[in-house]
């Protein structure tokens, strides 16, 4: 049987740190995230009958808004903070930005990029049943050469 899926590509900018890392990323540091978002139909490949998607998985324009809508407004230019993290400075950092109105994303994750692509994965598997769409893969890239995936 041959098999069809899309996949769309997108970016945000975002500032964490890595809780007791021993190099570099225990610090405050940011990435120009980039995410990969590959999609299937659960059943049959393409969409059928006259409706405008006649011929597609999705259309690449919903795929776009419901993973900006999603994930990724609330992710740019935001600092991604572990609540949990052993680092007081973390915590520190966190209130201030709050306190100053500044864009803050809490997660109950450490912030590492296969964090990220498994709890994305999670989220876009849930919001796109109702499109009778599953999500095949996530890749979350931290820098040009270095990403996770979850499937
Ligand atoms: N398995 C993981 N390892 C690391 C993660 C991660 O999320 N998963 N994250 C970091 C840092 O946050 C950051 O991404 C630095 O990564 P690194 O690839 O070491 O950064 P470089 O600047 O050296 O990247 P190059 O593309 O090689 O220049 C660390 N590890
Ligand atoms: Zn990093």
């Amino acid at each position: 049987m041959d098999n069809i899926s899309v996949t769309k590509e997108f970016t945000w900018d975002m500032a964490h740190m890595l809780a007791h890392h021993e190099g570099m990323c225990q610090n405050l540091h940011g990435h120009t995230y980039k995410m990969q978002v590959e999609i299937v139909r659960f059943t049959g490949n393409l969409i059928k009958g006259s409706d405008p998607s006649k011929g597609m998985v999705l259309d690449f324009k919903d795929l776009k808004d419901i993973v900006n809508e999603r994930i990724v407004k609330e992710l740019d230019h935001a600092f991604m903070y572990w609540v949990n993290s052993p680092d007081k400075t973390e915590h520190e950092i966190a209130r201030i930005l709050i306190e100053s109105g500044k864009k803050v994303v809490k997660v109950d994750y450490r912030p590492t990029a296969e964090e990220m692509a498994l709890n994305f994965l999670r989220i876009l598997r849930d919001e796109f049943k109702k499109f009778d769409v599953d999500v095949k893969s996530v890749k979350v890239w931290e820098t040009p050469t270095s990403y996770a995936k979850a499937w």
